[in-house]
């Protein structure tokens, strides 16, 4: 599976506030190419901590790209996978709706009225991993399901892990020109961060979109 990792940071490497309410940090040229990528893919991940901040749609703003995709054969909008190692998305979450094919990913420790919640909710269930979710495990499932590449927007702690487990083949960045500070406010990596080993990466193209940056990079 090809793992594509889009995210906004500010210039101090925030991807939102230390309330983690979202910022929009991308303007409306930026947006557009994200629109662009998660047409591009076959899935749009998120972790269930962006799901309770943001309770995202993950489906595509442009009708056009959806007719596109519908053309050629494709479901209108890509499939919407969650990292939530305790089933702890809501069911009435946005990412539930029946707009487009949703896959939780979930570990043994979850409860199982909380996963027969999801299921009854239109939620297909992926397990992997005991206590969190075992990425390369759950990926492998969804790749056996068809996804064969993966947008990945976020937030920080699923994106760490993500790294340490050398899953990401490429990396889009948009730095925008706001400074968001605070110690406690995610960044495009969490988790438990490297003390060596740091995954080094190629920058391949660097463009001005909006009031900012987008940094090209191959894993
Ligand atoms: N600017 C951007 O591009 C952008 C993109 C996405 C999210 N965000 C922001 O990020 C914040 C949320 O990020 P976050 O770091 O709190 O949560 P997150 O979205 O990274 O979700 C973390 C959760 O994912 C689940 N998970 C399952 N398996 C995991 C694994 N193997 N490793 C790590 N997590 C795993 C866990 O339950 C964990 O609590 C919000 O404030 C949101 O607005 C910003
Ligand atoms: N590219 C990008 N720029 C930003 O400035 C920002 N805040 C996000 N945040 C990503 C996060 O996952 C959001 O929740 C979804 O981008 C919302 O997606 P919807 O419009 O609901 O489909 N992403």
């Amino acid at each position: 599976m090809y793992v594509h990792v889009n995210a906004a940071v500010s210039v101090d490497g925030k991807l939102s506030t230390r309330r983690r309410e979202q910022v929009a940090i991308s303007g409306p040229e930026d947006f557009d190419r994200v629109d662009r990528v998660r047409a591009a893919a076959d899935a749009v991940m998120v972790g269930v901590g962006t799901v309770l901040a943001d309770d995202p749609h993950l489906t595509l703003d442009e009708d056009d790209r959806r007719v596109q995709r519908l053309r050629s054969g494709r479901d209108g909008f890509p499939a919407r996978v969650v990292a939530d190692s305790r089933a702890r998305t809501p069911t009435d979450a946005r990412i539930l709706d029946d707009e487009a094919t949703t896959y939780v990913l979930v570990s043994e420790d979850a409860s199982a009225d909380d996963v027969s919640a999801l299921r009854s909710a239109g939620a297909g269930i992926v397990t992997a991993g005991t206590e969190r979710v075992d990425l390369a495990e759950a990926f492998d499932e969804l790749e056996a399901e068809g996804v064969e590449r993966l947008m990945v927007e976020g937030g920080g702690e699923l994106l760490f892990s993500l790294f340490a487990a050398d899953l990401v083949d490429e990396l889009t960045l948009y730095v925008g020109s706001i400074v968001v500070g605070g110690r406690d406010a995610p960044t495009l990596a969490d988790g438990e961060g490297f003390l060596d080993g740091f995954p080094e990466l190629d920058l391949v193209d660097v463009a001005r979109v909006d009031d900012g940056a987008v940094l090209s990079y191959e894993v």
